[in-house]
């Protein structure tokens, strides 16, 4: 049995918050944060948890491609912000789109967690036992940011995005994949850090917003990114030159621009919307997909080949080359 990929949907809170709004919040400005991410507004929940985000969504993909909840057999969510540790935000999503009492589950590999998931989701629908699948990146980053402090606060966005994956007895999307991980330098994005403490031991509880060693994932991506992609593609007997768009991670536009040129290949190859939706974690490659497919930038069945790629905490990296 084959995977392919069958439809693409998101969603993303209405509340839109601007460069200039967070001005008057803390000490930064409009012209700092656009030239050095590019970011211009991002999306913010006024209350919507992650499984909510992720549920409208899932909604979105279903009515998009025709087919009921009912039909869907499993339901993967990437988050890195779920809305508790039980019960996950996948059973939250099956709940609120009305899916048969089916497979679903969290993965949480933080900005590569929407390749991770679709990896599996692969998998799953090659066995034979599922027929359709959802596979959702989901992010309420608001809820683990420090808002008062400029380096990340400005960051960030709330949103979710995703695909439906079918089971086909013909046609694959999927060409090749390289995922990979380094737990060695995990401390350079942490959040939600819990200590034990129980009756034995008291520990201090530290601060669980997230934190970033900026410079370190910098110099990470630029380093691993383009390894991967050119990993990717000679893994499927594929060139650089075939390939049509590469949808990355949306965590700031002058990394895109330095992985670009690392592979000597136009930025324009590199689709982007981080100007409007800021970082949003595992939901930024499936909200930038529905858009290129919502606009007609990317088409199913066009036979285009797309490179997929996340990159961030764990430290994780992935990515994926796509045929749609
Ligand atoms: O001073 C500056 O220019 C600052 C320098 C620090 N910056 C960073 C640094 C790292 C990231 C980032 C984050 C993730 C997590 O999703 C993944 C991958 C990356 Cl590369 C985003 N921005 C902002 C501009």
């Amino acid at each position: 049995m084959k995977a392919k990929i069958m439809g693409a949907g998101s969603y993303t809170p209405s509340k839109k918050v601007s460069n200039a709004m967070l001005e008057k919040m803390m000490d930064t400005n409009d012209e700092w944060i656009r030239t050095r991410t590019g970011i211009k507004t991002r999306h913010i929940s006024e209350g919507e948890n992650t499984s909510v985000l992720c549920g409208k969504a899932a909604l979105d993909i279903l009515e998009k491609a025709g087919i009921s909840a009912k039909e869907i057999d499993f339901i993967i969510v990437a988050t890195m912000t779920p809305d508790g540790l039980s019960p996950s935000t996948a059973c939250l999503v099956q709940d609120y789109i009305g899916a048969n009492p089916v497979m679903a589950f969290d993965v949480n590999a933080a900005c590569s967690g929407f390749i991770y998931a679709l990896s599996i989701a692969e998998k799953l629908i090659q066995s034979g036992s599922f027929n359709y699948g959802l596979v959702l990146g989901g992010e309420v980053m608001s809820k683990i940011i420090d808002w008062q402090d400029r380096s990340t606060a400005v960051l960030f966005g709330d949103g979710a995005g995703g695909v439906l994956l079918g089971a086909s007895e013909t046609e694959s999307s999927f060409l090749g994949e390289d995922i990979h991980s380094d737990g060695s330098r995990g401390e350079s994005l942490t959040a939600g850090s819990r200590f034990v403490s129980n009756f034995q031991i008291e520990n201090e509880m530290k601060d669980s917003y997230l934190q970033m060693d900026g410079r370190s994932i910098f110099d990470f991506a630029i380093r691993s990114v383009p390894e991967s992609i050119r990993t990717v593609i000679a893994s499927s007997n594929s060139t650089l030159e075939e390939i049509d768009c590469i949808v990355a991670h949306q965590a700031n536009y002058r990394i895109l621009k330095a992985i670009a040129k690392k592979l000597k290949i136009p930025v324009e190859k590199f689709a982007t919307n981080i100007a409007e939706y800021g970082n949003t974690s595992a939901a930024s490659i499936p909200i930038l997909l529905d858009e290129l497919l919502t606009n007609g930038d990317l088409i199913l069945g066009s036979k285009k080949k797309i490179v997929l790629t996340g990159f961030g905490g764990g430290l994780t990296w992935g990515s994926m080359l796509i045929q749609l």
